[in-house]
């Protein structure tokens, strides 16, 4: 008894000292977050004398990240770390000028995990029914920035966020990497007793092979977006929803199983839009849209001055023009920032072999 009670003495001896030191060590963290913020501060006013409204820095707050990562030796992970980082900047940034961000909503949709991603909880988010009320509200100036899905590792591209930018003077200002883990969630106590299961299509098609072997009697049912199914599914105990961890915690739902998606690598690129002209970071790419003179051979002559000033295409897709029938648009993504002088090269050259050519941005390539 003598022994154990001095064990835990010691133990909780040890725990204060521990604790007096994590102390004296916050006190010095918080003495340079207020220090940091306060050089932020007048970073600001910088801007502001240059005449420049611009506050937010996307290339510089990929720096700062970059620098983070490449510093840390852990114990604590990449994504920790550079999640402490990024609120900081949010902060920062809040302090210089509060940024609206609309987003696909609603609330609890990937699209909005994404957008605190990039922007951190220091702002004010705008979630929107429809990708198009998106651009909109950024295009009529309701809206700092817009954050909008592109594509999906395992089912593609998001055409409608494609055709958007046919018409659409917004660039792109920035790209978001978001790893996406569904769950099978309800609020009844059997999964198999449930008559359907709801979710946005792709999520729908990206968890098929689990469905098949998990579910197979149960009816699939598409809808708007995964939040919206979670609260079909908080309405029913009949119906079940896939959707990711801020639905599930939002709408208080059971989480029957974790992870179903297909694959483990499934991941989702969402785009920043915005009016920003984005300078270069140090590891940038730049979007593209193009089109073709309709003759035979187009698309590889199209493509030919990439090739030559050795410029790396890391994605091509097609879609139609939707003003003539047989007409496609190309959007290209390559590395590279259009300030890079070889790059500037390719774009002039591509400029007389195109019929069309829209520069769509150049932004940081997404850091984590
Ligand atoms: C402080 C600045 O303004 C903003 C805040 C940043 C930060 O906190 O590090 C970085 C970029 C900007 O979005 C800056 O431009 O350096």
């Amino acid at each position: 008894m003598t022994v154990k009670k001095s064990k835990n003495g010691g133990a909780e001896a040890q725990i204060k000292k521990l604790r007096e030191q994590i102390d004296a060590l916050d006190v010095k963290i918080q003495a340079l977050i207020s220090e940091r913020a306060r050089l932020a501060l007048a970073v600001a006013e910088t801007k502001q004398q240059e005449g420049s409204n611009n506050f937010y820095r996307p290339e510089r707050e990929a720096e700062v990240l970059r620098n983070v990562l490449a510093r840390n030796q852990g114990p604590l992970s990449e994504e920790a770390m550079a999640r402490l980082f990024r609120e900081i900047m949010s902060a920062c940034l809040a302090l210089e000028s509060r940024l609206r961000i609309a987003f696909l909503g609603p609330e609890g949709t990937f699209t909005q995990e994404a957008a605190l991603k990039q922007f951190g909880h220091a702002v004010e988010t705008a979630p929107l029914a429809a990708i198009d009320e998106v651009f909109r509200e950024v295009e009529s100036g309701n809206a700092h920035f817009g954050v909008v899905p592109v594509e999906n590792s395992t089912e593609g591209v998001i055409n409608h966020t494609l055709d958007m930018f046919m018409a659409s003077p917004l660039k792109i200002c920035g790209e978001v990497a978001l790893r996406i883990h569904h769950h099978l969630l309800g609020k009844g106590n059997d999964p198999q007793g449930a008559h359907s299961v709801v979710s946005h299509q792709q999520s729908l098609a990206q968890c098929r092979e689990w469905l098949d072997a998990n579910l197979p009697g149960v009816k699939r049912v598409p809808v708007a977006s995964n939040a919206e199914a979670a609260r079909l599914a908080a309405a029913d105990v009949g119906t079940l929803a896939i959707a990711g961890d801020t639905a599930a915690q939002l709408y208080g739902l059971h989480m029957f199983a974790s992870n179903i998606e297909d694959r483990p690598d499934n991941t989702t690129r969402f785009l920043v839009i915005g009016t920003l002209e984005t300078v270069p970071s140090g590891n940038d790419k730049t979007s593209l849209l193009l089109s073709s003179r309709n003759r035979p051979g187009a698309l590889q002559r199209l493509l030919a001055p990439l090739a030559k000033n050795k410029i790396n295409m890391t994605r091509i897709e097609s879609r139609p023009s939707r003003q003539s029938m047989w007409e496609y648009v190309f959007f290209v993504d390559i590395d590279g920032h259009m300030k890079d002088r070889k790059v500037a090269k390719a774009l002039a050259d591509l400029e007389k072999e195109a019929a069309f050519l829209k520069r769509l941005g150049s932004y940081p390539k997404a850091v984590l």
